[in-house]
């Protein structure tokens, strides 16, 4: 009977001799097996989380990790449901795998985020993983560093963000809202649809290049884009996908994949525009005639305090300035138009306080009427109400997250382990209900008139405590004055009805862009 089945490589053997050792061989192969199966699972087991912490279901070894990929493409709504479920610290283990990190606790208490931001703020790090996924583009600069490298440059950074960059930067915003304006009045005429998201990242890219180191590409009226700014966007793309790539790092190394090598080129694209830039403000430094822009303000700053800037180190301050300054300021200007575009009664007030306080604008010829200054600006109580309540439900930046240094607990009592990923969500809290009120996921800018300004703890739309941004004053001026330029010369038709869908990966964009229909305000 046995000669009919196959023979099994033991038959094969010709002494006793050959089978010990074959088992032996084997024997030491699976014990290897075994060994390294052991230690890949020990390196990407979950950290126990106490089952006191609310969450979804947790499956063995993935944890929630099922449940955060299932529904990622909603997640900032997905986190405001589950938060304004527990109203409490919730989360759970997920595997030490891609971007997560052991354990992933998600706060929605303004004492906890406060204590992660501010008060314990050294146990928190920014995490080596967005520096190394964006790191063609952010390098070493001020957004993904932590340490020392950080903290030299926040202090310079903050010194630049003076009154009178917000001055240059204003004078800078009106220019270029005048140039968007003139591409949605010749919308008005040919009757052309336009995307305004669009225009609006073009506008915002405008503004940031210039005054973050005086370069104006001319984008917003030009059909083409240059290759500088094709190259950012498309950068950017890329290095964000490799967030979602727990095995990008290989790939880099090795330049393995068609993403990987077209990072590079990429790279070598911005870095010699940025390298032609710096070369170009140091000639005119030597020739004491530096401009307003943050770059002449560091090469200054170098110069006059004998602290040297290598060209890197300026590269990376412009790419961090564009990349803090651009995405988030045009969500932001989208989707507050957005929102005017479902709340007639809203424009009616804005466009109210713009003529009081701006002064009125003729009819289809007002390109240069009224008075956008700064003061001018900074006196736009109802307009600075409609753009918070905007960022409040739309916070550019939906999701944000740090890193525990070593084991911690917080004040609400939730232990965190050592490494573990701790989520602060703008969004959710944004439309929290404890925070807010019953009516959180409504648009009513009243409920910034006439009452204390949150603390960023309780409105982390621009970070809080020690990171907090350096660009909220000059992205509020920005807001405020590209809305009552606009608003007063324009009406826009939401003709496809967007409901409000959005795209997210760190920033949050509508869905699809917002394509309207322009007419001149009568
Ligand atoms: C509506 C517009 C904006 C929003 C919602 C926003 C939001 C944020 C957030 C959430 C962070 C913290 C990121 C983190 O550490 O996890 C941040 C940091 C930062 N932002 Fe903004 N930002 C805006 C506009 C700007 C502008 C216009 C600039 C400059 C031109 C800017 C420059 C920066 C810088 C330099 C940091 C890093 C600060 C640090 O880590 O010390 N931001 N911003």
């Amino acid at each position: 009977m046995l000669a009919m089945f196959p023979p099994t490589i033991i038959d094969l053997m010709d002494s006793p001799a050959d089978v010990s050792s074959m088992v032996f061989f084997l024997t030491i192969v699976a014990t290897l097996v075994i060994a390294v199966v052991f230690q890949v699972y020990n390196r990407l087991k979950p950290y126990p989380v106490d089952k006191s912490i609310p969450g979804p279901p947790r499956a063995p070894f993935w944890g929630i990790l099922n449940f955060i990929m299932a529904n990622f493409e909603d997640w900032p709504n997905t986190v405001h449901q589950y938060s304004e479920k527990y109203q409490r610290t919730w989360g759970g283990p997920v595997p030490y795998l891609g971007t997560m990190r052991g354990a992933y606790f998600i706060l929605t208490h303004e004492e906890n985020i406060e204590h992660i931001l501010s008060k314990n703020f050294e146990n928190y790090s920014q995490g080596v993983l967005f520096k190394e996924a964006f790191f063609e583009l952010g390098g070493n600069g001020l957004i993904a560093d932590d340490g020392a490298t950080w903290l030299r440059h926040r202090k310079i950074a903050s010194r630049m963000f003076s009154s009178s960059l917000l001055r240059e930067s204003s004078k800078v915003t009106l220019k270029k809202v005048q140039e968007l304006s003139a591409v949605l009045k010749n919308a008005t005429t040919t009757g052309k649809e336009v995307d305004i998201q669009d225009l609006f990242f073009r506008l915002t890219f405008e503004v940031t290049s210039i005054v973050g180191f005086g370069v104006d590409y001319g984008g917003i009226q030009n059909e083409s884009q240059h290759p500088f700014a094709l190259a950012f966007d498309e950068i950017q793309g890329l290095l964000l996908s490799r967030m979602r790539d727990p095995l990008f790092q290989l790939k880099r190394y090795f330049n393995l994949t068609a993403r990987e090598k077209r990072i590079r080129e990429l790279k070598v694209v911005l870095d010699s525009n940025a390298k032609e830039v710096i070369q170009s403000r140091r000639r005119t430094a030597q020739d004491g005639k530096l401009g307003p822009d943050l770059l002449s303000r560091f090469i200054d700053y170098a110069n006059t305090h004998n602290d040297p800037m290598p060209d890197e180190e300026l590269r990376d301050v412009i790419m961090n300035f564009l990349l803090g300054g651009r995405d988030t300021t045009a969500s932001a200007l989208s989707w507050t138009f957005y929102e005017l575009s479902k709340h007639p009664e809203v424009v009616e007030n804005v466009l109210e306080e713009a003529n009081q306080i701006c002064g009125t604008v003729s009819s289809g010829d007002g390109d240069t009427d009224g008075d956008y200054s700064y003061e001018a600006i900074g006196k736009l109580e109802y307009i600075h109400a409609v753009v918070m309540e905007s960022l409040r439900l739309h916070a550019p930046v939906p999701n944000d997250c740090k890193f525990a240094v070593n084991d911690d607990v917080l004040p609400d009592g939730t232990f965190v382990p050592k490494g573990a990923m701790v989520g602060y969500p703008p969004y959710a809290m944004g439309r929290n209900s404890r925070i807010w009120g019953s009516d959180a996921c409504e648009f009513k800018p009243s409920r910034f008139l006439n009452r204390k300004e949150p603390t960023p703890f309780q409105f982390p739309v621009f970070n809080a405590g020690r990171r907090l941004c350096l660009g909220k004053p000059m992205a509020l001026n920005t807001l405020k004055l590209t809305v009552a330029y606009l608003v007063q010369r324009f009406e826009f038709e939401d003709l496809q009805g967007h409901n409000g869908m959005y795209d997210w990966h760190f920033i949050i964009q509508l869905k699809g862009g917002f394509p309207v229909q322009v007419r001149l305000r009568q």
